[in-house]
């Protein structure tokens, strides 16, 4: 294992110890006090999970969490008047509409209908055109969480070959935004690619963002080079025995093959532990821009793109 591990657990702490620093000082200095809405819609045990645990985050550095939970059968203009409510109500400075949405909803509108100001998920068309064209905007929580790790390894990112796997709009392509952004060589990988071994053999710096388990293997990494993995993918792990109910025990794995991958690359995030920590982290970090943002007042350095 040549590896050096980038301890994604530990950066979100040092993130998140920064993101109550400044929380306090906004308190403290112009009585403000940063809120982040996330909204729920259904009742997706796993989001549950992830909504839960943001929320108590979101409280340890000192900001307002609401959180909105409606039924899988809420119609769209029930949610939309949420949406409506929540860019109104100036105590909320962040709004964060979990994904997937239930499919009689159509995702496109319901993200575009957020004020873009209080969109710290950077999903609105206005913040990825913004982010597009290298204008000031609220950048994507997985991605960024990414740079800043990426950024802190390398120093400075310019003239690196990038291969990013993977081009949706939350994770692929505003990635490739970023490291363009920091003067990478930039490639974007998909299903459709040709040779995409080859492909990826090129990379300084390899982003994993596909969600299949394992699917990037250590002979697919150049040595020595730097290891990004996104995927958050539960598969059986059988020998971990069963649970009470008779099912079969799992485990989180990323969208690398670790052990083969941590032997050949220089840095990799591990997965649990590396960008989904990260990620959360800059949910709140985002918050912190926003309401700094909405008062005029300087935004915190360090904690965007
Ligand atoms: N850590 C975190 O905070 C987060 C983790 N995730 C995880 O990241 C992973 C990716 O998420 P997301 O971007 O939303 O996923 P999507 O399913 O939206 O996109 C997956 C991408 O991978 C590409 N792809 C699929 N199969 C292959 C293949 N065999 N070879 C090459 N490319 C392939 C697809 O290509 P095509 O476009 O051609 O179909 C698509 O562009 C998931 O595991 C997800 O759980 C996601 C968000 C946050
Ligand atoms: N509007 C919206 N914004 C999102 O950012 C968003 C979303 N919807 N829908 C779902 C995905 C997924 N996602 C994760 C964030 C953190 C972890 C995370 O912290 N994972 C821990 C492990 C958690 C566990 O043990 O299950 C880790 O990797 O160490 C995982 C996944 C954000 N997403």
């Amino acid at each position: 294992m040549g590896a050096q591990i980038i301890d994604g657990k530990a950066f979100a702490a040092k993130v998140r110890g920064q993101v109550a620093e400044h929380v306090a000082k906004l308190k403290e200095s112009h009585g403000i006090t940063p809120g982040l809405a996330v909204v729920l819609v259904g009742e997706d045990p796993a989001s549950q999970v992830y909504v839960r645990s943001k929320g108590k985050m979101t409280v340890e550095v000192g900001m307002n969490s609401y959180e909105h939970k409606l039924d899988a059968d809420t119609p769209e203009d029930v949610l939309l008047a949420l949406i409506d409510q929540l860019n109104r109500d100036p105590a909320v400075h962040g709004i964060l509409v979990q994904l997937p949405l239930p499919g009689h909803l159509n995702e496109d509108l319901v993200i575009n209908s957020i004020d873009p100001a209080k969109d710290v998920d950077g999903f609105h068309i206005s913040n990825v055109g913004l982010l597009g064209t290298g204008q000031k905007s609220m950048v994507p929580c997985t991605p960024l969480g990414c740079l800043m790790m990426l950024r802190d390894h390398h120093g400075s990112l310019s003239g690196l070959d990038a291969v990013v796997v993977g081009r949706s709009n939350i994770v692929g392509k505003p990635m490739a935004q970023l490291l363009l952004g920091d003067s990478c060589t930039v490639t974007i990988a998909h299903s459709r690619t040709k040779n995409l071994a080859d492909v990826v053999r090129r990379a300084d710096i390899v982003v994993a963002a596909v969600g299949r388990p394992e699917m990037v293997p250590g002979d697919w990494i150049k040595p020595g080079a730097t290891v990004i993995d996104v995927g958050i993918n539960r598969i059986d792990a059988p020998e971990k025995g069963t649970n009470e109910d008779g099912s079969v025990k799992t485990r989180l794995v990323g969208d690398v093959h670790y052990e083969s991958a941590a032997a050949v690359a220089g840095a990799i995030t591990p997965v649990p532990g590396g960008v989904g920590p990260m990620t959360i982290a800059c949910l709140l970090a985002n918050t912190l821009t926003a309401a700094a943002r909405a008062n005029d007042l300087p935004e915190p350095e360090g904690l965007t793109a």
